[in-house]
């Protein structure tokens, strides 16, 4: 399954690079986060740090939304189109976190139909639905309740209700770190596959060097304080203030 696959003909299916633009955040006078940098479609970049350093509301200012403790300046933008200033239903940005909450009052494909953008035929979300449980080896799954699947079963239908809502690009929170070894390995490579596949940037936070090694993206590193990360790609000209 392709990011074509997900999109309909009037959509622009083409791949945007995600870009975090002098973004500082602050909490207080403290500034916790500084980062400039930019993700190409189909890249996974990971972002570590120690515990509290401000990787998740890094992740929180770009989904859209930070608590309004903390004051953030700078822009996201996905090609030339600024999220800053949307709504954060509007930025069209997929979200995967350590659990794969799946809702308990829907079915699988329910859940699947869920994100699904407004506009989708009848016809097409059965369509859509029905081929991303083949792609996740759970095709007759679309009955179900969430509650009989294991967990990972659960995992991978919520990875693909995120593609089925026509993500511009992919945050991760965590993804894997609730998962045993042997489902941890299975779900990576589903998770890279499929950005891969898509063609998605996609921005992940974890404290697993393992997770990072597989992605096979760059690594950013924040360090406590006035952190700052930039990778040596285009940022458009744009330097980080460290
Ligand atoms: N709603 C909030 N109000 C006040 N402080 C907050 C709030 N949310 C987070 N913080 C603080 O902001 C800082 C960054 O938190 P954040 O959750 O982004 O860290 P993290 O790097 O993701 O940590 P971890 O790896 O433990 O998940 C921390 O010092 C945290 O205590």
């Amino acid at each position: 399954m392709t990011r074509q696959d997900f999109l309909s003909p009037a959509e622009n299916a083409s791949p945007q690079v995600l870009y975090f633009e002098q973004v500082e955040l602050h909490l207080g006078n403290q500034p916790i986060v500084k980062l400039n940098t930019s993700i190409t479609p189909g890249e996974v970049v990971s972002v570590m740090g120690p515990s509290g350093v401000g990787k998740s509301t890094l992740l929180a200012f770009a989904a859209g939304f930070l608590a309004p403790v903390f004051r953030a300046s700078g822009r996201v933008c996905l090609g030339d189109t600024e999220l800053t200033h949307l709504p954060a239903e509007a930025r069209r940005l997929g979200l995967l976190f350590q659990d794969p909450l799946l809702f308990p009052h829907l079915s699988v494909g329910g859940n699947l139909a869920f994100g699904m953008p407004p506009g989708t035929s009848r016809r097409q979300r059965r369509q859509q639905m029905e081929q991303a449980l083949a792609d996740i080896e759970l095709s007759g799954f679309a009955s179900r309740d969430p509650s009989t699947l294991s967990g990972g079963q659960r995992a991978r239908v919520a990875l693909m209700r995120v593609l089925l809502s026509q993500p511009q690009a992919i945050l991760l929170d965590e993804p894997f770190s609730r998962l045993d070894t042997a489902l941890r390995h299975e779900m990576r490579q589903l998770v890279f596959d499929k950005i891969r596949q898509c063609g998605l940037p996609a921005l992940m936070v974890t404290h697993d060097e393992a997770d990072a090694a597989h992605a096979g993206g760059p690594v950013i590193n924040l360090t406590p304080l006035a952190a700052t990360a930039e990778n040596d790609r285009p940022t458009r000209g744009l330097h980080a203030s460290s």
